[in-house]
């Protein structure tokens, strides 16, 4: 590890490979000493009390010396994975303006609409390029439109593909996207950092997508690129739009489908054990039919055919419920991502209360996905507990404070036979004489390995097959001691593993839908290809 003195670096490009070995003498105090100063730097991080202190102290860190900062990150991957992404990023997003201090990632603007390729000839790495995390802003977690202030979750997701997958640094890019924003507190900032107009036409967003995926892929031909917190209609018409001519996925549709299926199964086990029901037969219940919602609806689906169920009875097992109550075809007319689960067997006046619905769908797992704090009420919980012996419940929206529940009133009002996944991190409990651990299903565990397989393979496109391979084997990647702890996902601390893990599924995958370009994998063992990919990990 090196201690860097290189200067100010535009645009968070971290010049790793140039930065000098060993300072020349008079530059930097006479005992300086690597592993000490990793030290000093966790025991500064440890004496702000703010998270966004926190997030601050680490996000200079990063830029002055990234290799001291995600050796940090690996080895305190628990302490520090709320700071620098969910929920910290959270805060971080909604004042980027105010704590912003130097440029990181690429802005690419509605202005610059008919000549992006030369904004992105600016980014300084052309030819490393790799990966990608692409926001436009629009809902930014749970928070809402945040305009440019969006680009912290591209940096925060990169960070986790760099410490999760070691992908190189310098291969990576956080972009955002700057189309306006309806957000009018941001409009009236002073402070805030993007175009002060509202959003453009979809018809002017589209064309302005359609220039710049275009240009993306002709200047970084060996990319791939992940879509990020776009509202939920783009986040669906995007994917579709490009997803059969680039290398693209939606993470919060693909990446939190995938991560949901895989806590789904290791809970479903469980409660299938506790129940007698057996594992294809659950029924569940989504609150929020965002693109989250529906993204996890249908990768569940779809693990359910894979089981032996038809299409039909797969369906039938979901039921989606919005803010005005269960969705069902007699109520009216509905957008179109959530018309293929809307339910047909019902055409009764509007459900609206969740316990109704509840008591009417008999779900054994109960999924929140829709950034009402507490909608999980002790009714709610206690009317799970009734039905299920081990009733299956993810309060999934993030950050924290929009949680449908918390782990402690999960635990309180199921007597401790809740199996529980939350998005963002809760502490563990303690209910007659155990210890408890909440789950988390958010999709870091899925990401990093996904990205990872997809660019080791050089893949054309990113298909259903390569997210499900990376969703089962998460599953499948618990350790005995995990699964003795009760716990849904692994501990995060092995994500390198996992990661390694994933690519390789997902690398497998890709060859068996032939959207492969790298041929060399495809004659490797399983065990040579996995040594390889650990071979290709930065390691800070
Ligand atoms: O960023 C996260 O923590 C998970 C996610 O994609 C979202 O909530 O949009
Ligand atoms: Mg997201």
């Amino acid at each position: 590890m090196t201690i860097l003195l290189t200067p100010y670096r535009s645009n968070g490009i971290q010049k790793l490979s140039q930065s000098p070995a060993t300072p020349k003498p008079g530059l930097t105090p006479p005992a300086l000493n690597a592993s000490i100063h990793a030290q000093r730097c966790l025991k500064q991080l440890r004496s702000k009390d703010k998270s966004i202190e926190k997030y601050i102290y680490l996000s200079h860190l990063k830029n002055e010396d990234p290799s001291i900062f995600y050796k940090l990150c690996l080895e305190n991957m628990a302490e520090i994975t709320p700071i620098i992404y969910t929920p910290t990023v959270g805060d971080a997003c909604l004042q980027f303006s105010h704590i912003y201090r130097r440029p990181e990632g690429l802005y690419v603007s509605i202005k610059d609409k008919g000549n992006i390729r030369s904004v992105l000839n600016n980014w300084p790495k052309l030819d490393e390029a790799r990966i990608s995390v692409v926001t436009d802003g629009s809902r930014i977690l749970g928070l809402g439109d945040l305009g440019v202030n969006g680009m912290g979750i591209s940096i925060g997701k990169l960070s986790l593909y760099i410490a999760g997958a070691g992908i190189r640094p310098e291969s990576t890019i956080p972009i955002c996207l700057d189309l306006g924003t309806n957000n009018q507190k941001f409009l009236d900032d002073p402070f805030y950092l993007g175009n002060r107009h509202q959003r453009v036409s979809d018809k002017e967003m589209e064309e302005f997508m359609d220039e710049f995926m275009h240009e993306m892929f002709r200047a970084f031909p060996k990319l791939m690129v992940q879509f990020e917190d776009f509202s939920t209609d783009n986040a669906f018409k995007y994917l579709d739009r490009f997803r059969n001519k680039y290398a693209v996925f939606n993470d919060d549709i693909q990446g939190t489908g995938a991560v949901i299926l895989s806590g789904f199964l290791n809970a479903a086990k469980i409660a299938s054990a506790a129940s007698g029901r057996p594992l294809t037969s659950h029924r569940i219940l989504f609150f929020g039919a965002g693109s989250a919602g529906v993204g996890v609806a249908m990768q569940l689906q779809s693990f359910f055919t894979l089981q032996g169920r038809s299409i039909e009875e797969a369906r039938r097992q979901i039921y989606l419920v919005d803010l005005e109550g269960l969705v069902y075809n007699a109520r009216g007319r509905l957008p179109e991502y959530k018309k293929y689960f809307s339910r047909d067997d019902y055409s009764g006046p509007p459900m609206t209360n969740l316990l109704d619905i509840i008591d009417y769908a008999k779900p054994t797992a109960l999924f929140g996905l829709s950034t009402v704090t507490g909608a999980f009420t002790p009714e709610v919980i206690r009317a799970m507990a009734a039905n299920n012996p081990r009733p299956i419940i993810f309060p999934l929206s993030n950050p924290v404070r929009l949680s449908e529940c918390s782990f402690a009133d999960a635990v309180e009002h199921t007597h401790g036979a809740v199996l529980f996944a939350s998005g963002s991190p809760f502490p563990q409990q303690q209910y007659g004489g155990r210890t408890l651990y909440p789950g988390q299903g958010n999709n870091m565990y899925i990401f990093p390995g996904l990205g990872l397989g997809a660019i080791l393979a050089r893949v054309s496109s990113v298909t259903d097959s390569m997210v499900e391979a990376s969703s089962l084997e998460l599953a499948d990647s618990l350790t005995d001691e995990e699964r003795s702890l009760g716990l849904l996902y692994p501990k995060i601390e092995r994500i390198r593993e996992i990661s390694a893990d994933i690519a390789k599924a997902v690398i497998r995958a890709a060859q068996n839908a032939d959207v492969d370009r790298s041929n060399d994998l495809r004659k490797m063992s399983d065990s040579e290809l996995l040594r390889f990919i650990h071979g290709k990990m930065w390691k800070p």
